[in-house]
């Protein structure tokens, strides 16, 4: 398979169009510069566990002047008008359109993610672009308790920002931050996730060539042996006035404690813990190709992938039957395989996360319908075969663990308050689905979930206009639709008297 594979592979800089696109360094007020320590750190390509690229290795010092050339540029940024800044916009998202098949194919070797999805991704990221650019912020005036005084409210851009990105969206988890604060008038500072540095970084160089100003868009890519040191530069220093992160609860936990010593206004986009619930009276053929589609996307590495299935008793059969049937017909390989429709996870430490919950929930009485295998992929180290296990029960680690991979868990449950009381269950509360055909009973438990976005029978849940984020763990704040932008602004009252 590793030959297949590699057969569809040269260099990655051959296999594309323009290779001014791979990017090895950082961009720091409008150069790209090495890391002042002069290391490097490699990219792998999951699929083949080999490297892709070497990457500059920013540390603190890096990190510091990044900020400062955010905190130098902010004045003439903010200066200029919403549609200039839409107009700067709207050319970046033209070069991304214009390189959105070799963009894809960064980011399917740096992630794993199959092309196909990647160049789906691209697009969705382009859209965060497209909506903001076309965006403006309206301040108010408000009627005086005196005839000799007005009183009006503005919104201004907060400041320089700190951008920390995951792996598994590098494209638009860096658009679904970086264009609201953009128009908002803000600048930036990127670290994107140590395993995906390059999509980011050459998505920053078509900003350059759309025209960014230089100090307004600055990106530190950072090995994960130095993410710690420039966490804290990010999260402590006092020119930064806002950290927009999304990944995991408990990094997000860590780096709030570190943003409070300075009262950095902070988003948080954590980990989620999906419950998908399918009731008796659902429509089958809906509830298993939304199950699929939810599940199935970059092999389950996703936040908002349903975690818990939770499947009324007098569908349960029928709906791991089907769900069986189509979990096999699914082809694992290679990533540029157009023919692929899951690759492998984003690293080792990720599949055996995977594999360990699997083998404790066998361990623990769960039926293996298909998949399941838990020694290693004839693909490769990283990948996993999809995986559908039955009787799963709560005292399972599965049932609580995120597990951002290709299983699906399937309890079965009685009646409507043992589904509400399972899937609140949870700490985290980012995403929930609910297939029914009662659309009353439907509401009254969307209404109910302790989540911030649910799907009711509909699995497709995300696009530029939902306020997406979550409640409890799984974060504060919103990304995306037109709340997204208030996330990096501050409002401001004035009063104006002697009228
Ligand atoms: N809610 C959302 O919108 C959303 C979207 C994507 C992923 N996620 C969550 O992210 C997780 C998977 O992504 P991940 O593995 O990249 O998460 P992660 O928390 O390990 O890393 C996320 C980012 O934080 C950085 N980071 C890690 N430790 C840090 C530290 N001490 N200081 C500063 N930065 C640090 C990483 O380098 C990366 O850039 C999952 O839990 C998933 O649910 C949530
Ligand atoms: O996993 C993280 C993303 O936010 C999911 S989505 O692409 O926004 O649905």
């Amino acid at each position: 398979m590793a030959a297949m594979q590699q057969k569809l592979r040269t260099s990655l800089a051959a296999t594309l169009s323009d290779t001014g696109l791979l990017r090895s360094d950082g961009l720091i007020n409008g150069k790209w510069v090495k890391a002042a320590s002069g290391k490097l750190f490699p990219v792998n390509d999951p699929g083949t566990d080999t490297k892709v690229a070497s990457v500059s290795a920013f540390g603190e010092a890096d990190a510091k002047l990044a900020v400062s050339a955010a905190e130098q540029s902010f004045d003439a940024w903010r200066s200029k008008t919403m549609q200039e800044r839409g107009r700067l916009l709207s050319r970046w998202s033209e070069l991304i359109g214009e390189n959105s098949s070799d963009l894809a194919t960064i980011m399917c070797l740096e992630s794993g993610k199959p092309k196909a999805e990647s160049k789906g991704e691209v697009n969705y990221a382009m859209s965060f672009i497209n909506m903001y650019a076309g965006m403006q912020t309206n301040g108010m005036v408000l009627p005086q308790q005196t005839d000799s005084h007005l009183l009006m409210v503005t919104k201004e851009p907060v400041g320089v920002c700190a951008l920390l990105t995951p792996w598994n969206f590098p494209a638009a988890m860096f658009t679904r931050k970086a264009a609201p604060a953009l128009m908002a008038g803000c600048t930036i500072v990127l670290k994107p996730a140590e395993d995906t540095p390059l999509t980011a970084l050459a998505l920053a160089w078509l900003w350059e060539r759309a025209g960014g100003p230089k100090g307004v868009v600055n990106v530190v890519p950072t090995p994960r042996e130095l993410v710690q040191e420039v966490g804290n530069v990010l999260t402590t220093d006092e020119a930064v006035r806002k950290i927009s992160f999304t990944g995991s609860t408990a990094v997000g936990k860590h780096l709030l404690k570190q943003a409070a010593g300075t009262v950095k206004k902070t988003s948080m986009e954590l980990g989620g813990n999906a419950p998908f619930v399918v009731f008796d009276d659902a429509n089958l053929e809906l509830a298993v190709n939304g199950a699929m589609t939810a599940k199935f996307r970059f092999g389950g590495q996703v936040c908002i992938a349903p975690n818990r299935f939770l499947v009324q008793e007098g569908i349960y059969e029928a709906f791991v039957a089907k769900m069986a049937e189509q979990i096999r017909a699914l082809r694992v390989g290679d990533g540029l395989d157009s023919r692929t429709n899951m690759g492998p996870l984003i690293n080792l430490a990720a599949r055996d996360k995977v594999a360990g919950l699997v083998k404790d929930a066998i361990d623990k009485g769960a039926d293996v319908v298909c998949g399941g295998q838990l020694e290693q992929h004839e693909m490769g180290n990283n990948f996993f075969a999809p995986t559908l296990l039955g009787g799963c029960t709560l005292d399972m680690r599965i049932s609580h663990e995120e597990i951002f991979g290709p299983v699906v868990a399937v309890m079965k449950f009685k009646d409507v308050d043992e589904a509400l009381t399972i899937s609140n269950s949870s700490r985290s509360g980012l995403a929930g689905y609910v297939y029914t055909q009662d659309y009353s009973r439907g509401m009254r438990f969307a209404g109910k979930l302790e989540v911030g976005m649910v799907g009711m029978n509909e699995s497709s849940i995300s696009s530029c206009v939902v306020p997406f984020g979550g409640v409890k763990e799984s974060g504060m704040g919103r990304e995306g639709s037109v709340m997204g932008m208030d996330e990096f602004m501050e409002v401001k009252s004035i009063c104006l008297g002697g009228i």
